[in-house]
C-alpha cells in the first residue's frame, strides 16, 4: 500500500511537506499546481513551488516530490513541463480538479472534465515531452456539474499514457461538502488498467477503512486529514498491517513539529505571510487539540510576530504551561 499526500495550494507547501512527512508513512507528495497560461515560465517559479528541486527532488526526509501543473493548453503544458522535468523532480503531475470559478473560466482545472478528448490530448502532449522515465500522472475530480463522464475522463487520462491517475471522490459541483463518493471510484478502476488511487474525506482511520473497501483501490492521497492528525498516515498503515501500532498524534509530539515548520517558514516565506502559514495549519490542529485551539484563538486576535515567536519560544521548551500566555 502506498499513502501520497496530497497538493494544496496555499497551506500544504515546502514547509509543511518538510514537517509532515518527517513523521513517516509518506511514499510520494504532490507540490502545490503551478499554474500555466500561455508562457514558458521561469526556472525560479518551479524552484519557488518546489525548493525540494534544490535536493533531488525529496523533502528532507527523503520523500519523492512531483510536481503538479495546471493549465488547458497542450503545447504549452508540454513545453513547461520538459523545462520542469529537466530540473529533476519525481515526475510530473496535471491537475484535471481545480474548482476555483477564475481558473475553470479560462477552461483549466476541473472544467477540462466536460472535454475527455482534450483531456486525453494533454496528457499526451506531457507524456512526449518528458523523459520516458519520469512518471507522468493525473489528478481528477468525478466530473464538473455531473459524474456521468467519470469513467470516460478516465479512459481518456489512460489513452494519453498517464502512469497513474488519483480520484478526488466529488464532482466540481459537490465542492468539499461530505460524503466522498468512494464507490464512483470503484466504476474508475472496472472502466481503466492504469493504477488509480482514491482520495477525499479520509479523516481516521476507520475512514481508510472504508474508502479503501468501497474503491478497491490499494493506495491513499490524503490532503486535510492529514495536516489535521500527522500521524494518520502511520496509524492507517499500522492498521493495515504495514507498522507498529500508534496512537493518535498527541500535542507533546505537535509541539516540536510546529517548531520545526516555524524553522521552515522563516527560512522560506517573506515576513508578512508568516503569521498566516501557521494559523492555517493551527486551524486544521484545532479540530483535536484544545491547545491548537488556543493558539489559533490568540494569533486572530493578535497579529504580532513577538507574540506569535514568545508561543513557539514556549513550545520547544515544551514546559507544560499556559499556551500563548503572552498574549
Ligand atoms: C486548501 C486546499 C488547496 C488545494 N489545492 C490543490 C491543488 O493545488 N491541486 C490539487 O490537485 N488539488 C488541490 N486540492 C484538493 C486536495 O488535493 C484534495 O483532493 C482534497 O482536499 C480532498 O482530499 P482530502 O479530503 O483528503 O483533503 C486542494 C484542497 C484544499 C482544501
Amino acid at each position: 500500500m502506498a499513502i501520497l499526500l496530497a497538493p494544496m495550494e496555499g497551506l500544504l507547501d515546502y514547509a509543511l511537506r518538510d514537517t509532515l512527512t518527517r513523521v513517516g508513512g509518506i511514499d510520494l507528495c504532490v507540490s502545490e499546481f503551478i499554474r500555466v497560461t500561455g508562457t514558458l515560465l521561469p526556472e525560479r517559479v518551479f524552484y519557488r513551488v518546489l525548493p525540494e528541486l534544490e535536493q533531488g527532488g525529496r523533502t528532507a526526509a527523503g520523500v519523492p516530490v512531483r510536481a503538479q501543473l495546471m493549465g488547458s493548453d497542450p503545447a504549452c503544458l508540454a513545453e513547461n513541463a520538459a523545462r520542469l522535468a529537466g530540473l529533476g523532480p519525481a515526475g510530473i503531475d496535471l491537475n484535471f480538479g481545480c474548482p476555483a470559478k477564475v481558473v475553470n473560466r479560462h477552461g483549466g482545472g476541473a472544467a477540462l472534465l466536460q472535454d475527455p478528448e482534450l483531456l486525453q490530448r494533454i496528457v499526451s502532449a506531457v507524456r512526449r515531452a518528458v523523459p520516458a522515465a519520469m512518471p507522468v500522472s493525473a489528478k481528477m475530480r468525478l466530473g464538473f456539474d455531473d459524474d456521468r463522464r467519470a469513467e470516460a475522463c478516465a479512459q481518456a487520462i489512460e489513452a494519453g499514457g498517464a502512469n497513474q491517475l488519483v480520484v478526488h471522490a466529488r464532482t466540481r459541483a459537490q465542492g468539499y461538502r461530505p460524503p466522498a463518493y468512494w464507490d464512483r471510484i470503484a466504476d474508475i478502476c472496472q472502466a481503466v488498467r492504469l493504477p488509480v488511487v482514491a482520495n477525499g474525506e479520509v479523516w481516521s482511520v476507520a475512514d481508510a477503512r472504508r474508502c479503501l473497501r468501497e474503491s478497491g483501490c490499494a493506495d491513499l492521497m490524503l490532503g486535510r486529514g492529514m495536516v489535521a492528525d500527522p500521524g494518520l498516515a502511520l496509524a492507517i498503515l499500522a492498521d493495515q498491517g504495514r507498522a507498529g501500532g500508534r496512537p493518535e498524534t498527541g500535542w507533546d509530539e505537535l509541539r516540536p513539529l510546529l517548531v520545526l515548520f516555524w524553522q521552515r517558514v522563516v527560512e522560506r516565506i517573506e515576513p508578512r505571510a508568516r503569521h498566516g502559514r501557521l494559523k492555517q495549519w493551527l486551524n486544521y490542529l484545532r479540530r483535536r487539540h484544545p491547545e491548537a485551539e488556543a493558539a489559533y484563538q490568540a494569533l486572530r486576535t493578535v497579529n504580532d510576530t513577538r507574540v506569535l515567536e514568545a508561543w513557539l519560544d514556549e513550545q520547544q521548551s515544551a514546559q507544560p504551561g499556559p499556551v500563548l500566555a503572552c498574549a
